[in-house]
């Protein structure tokens, strides 16, 4: 991106504000739609003289910055995707302010769920979820913005149908090969956007559906898996033939151990049945996906 030349020195500077909370409810007739979000907006602006001079002429301030939010939350007159709210934060400070050269958006949109009550979608009422869903815009001057939308702390578990074997044996080597263990992770993933879709909300829905239905597979037998490796390019793959907008896909896949409980001192043999939960250490995978014609990741 190139930074501002000052003396001897190049600085790379932006600025803006983090943690925004906002929870927004639009009431249609009797029924509500809410959401919560935490915004982060990051400026690059033609602000050098801050730093080399103390002189703020060309800095919108980041209270501004804070109260924009707030102020554009209120503007939205219909209920609107976390995504296209960061687009039109990001439009905003971009065409507001001739200083401002490019805005970064950083949105999460915490889980509140619709309930049922007696199996019909209550008017307003709501129940907290687990996953995060993320956004992140980045518009440049001319306006235009690249979107990605993702989803976190997606967590997941089967009790069978994954294995893992054939692995590099040396010195170090002692974890037993196996066709039967527990999988679990919190998966973390990004997608990118290389056109609007005609509803992100509709989208989130399902690659979410999309991510867990391949990590599972069918409710009867599932699915085996040889690797977390094998079922994240399963679940990636699976995105980009469904969703034709995404052009990538970014998935994070902690392998989170369940170890198995042998204490043959006492007479405890482990036959699959009682584990040991574990956090940490975790197993690290991760890997992006992209459509080969549009070129490498972009994420
Ligand atoms: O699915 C797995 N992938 C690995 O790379 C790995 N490494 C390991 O110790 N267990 C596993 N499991």
């Amino acid at each position: 991106m190139g930074g501002d030349s000052i003396g001897d020195y190049e600085l790379e500077h932006q600025h803006g504000k983090a943690r925004v909370r906002v929870a927004r409810v639009w009431r249609e007739g009797n029924t509500h739609v809410m959401v919560e979000w935490s915004a982060a907006v990051s400026l690059r602006s033609k602000s050098l003289s801050s730093y080399s001079e103390g002189d703020n002429s060309a800095i919108v301030a980041t209270d501004t910055i804070k109260n924009t939010i707030y102020v554009l939350a209120k503007r939205c007159a219909k209920s609107l995707s976390v995504e296209e709210f960061g687009v039109m934060l990001g439009e905003h400070f971009v065409s507001t302010y001739p200083e401002v050269t490019a805005a970064h958006i950083s949105m999460i949109q915490r889980p509140w769920e619709r309930v049922s009550v007696d199996g019909l979608q209550h008017e307003h009422g709501y129940r907290m979820g687990l996953e995060n869903r993320t956004a992140d815009v980045r518009t440049t001057k001319d306006g235009k913005s690249r979107v990605t939308a993702g989803v976190s702390d997606l967590r997941l578990l089967k009790t069978t149908k994954s294995g893992f074997e054939g692995y590099i044996r040396d010195k170090f080597t002692l974890l037993p090969e196996t066709k039967e263990r527990m999988m679990a992770s919190s998966i973390r993933s990004v997608w990118s956007y290389s056109r609007k879709p005609s509803d992100y909300n509709e989208v989130y829905a399902t690659v979410k559906n999309i991510l867990e239905t391949t990590f599972f597979g069918p409710s009867k037998g599932g699915v085996y898996s040889p690797s977390v490796q094998k079922t994240l390019y399963l679940m990636a793959k699976e995105v980009l033939i469904r969703v034709p907008e995404i052009e990538s896909v970014y998935l994070n896949m902690p392998n989170i151990h369940f170890l198995p409980v042998n204490m043959p001192a006492i007479g405890v043999e482990f036959k699959d049945d009682v584990y040991l939960p574990t956090d940490e250490p975790h197993g690290s995978i991760e890997a992006t996906l992209s459509r080969k014609a549009l070129g490498g990741s972009r994420l």
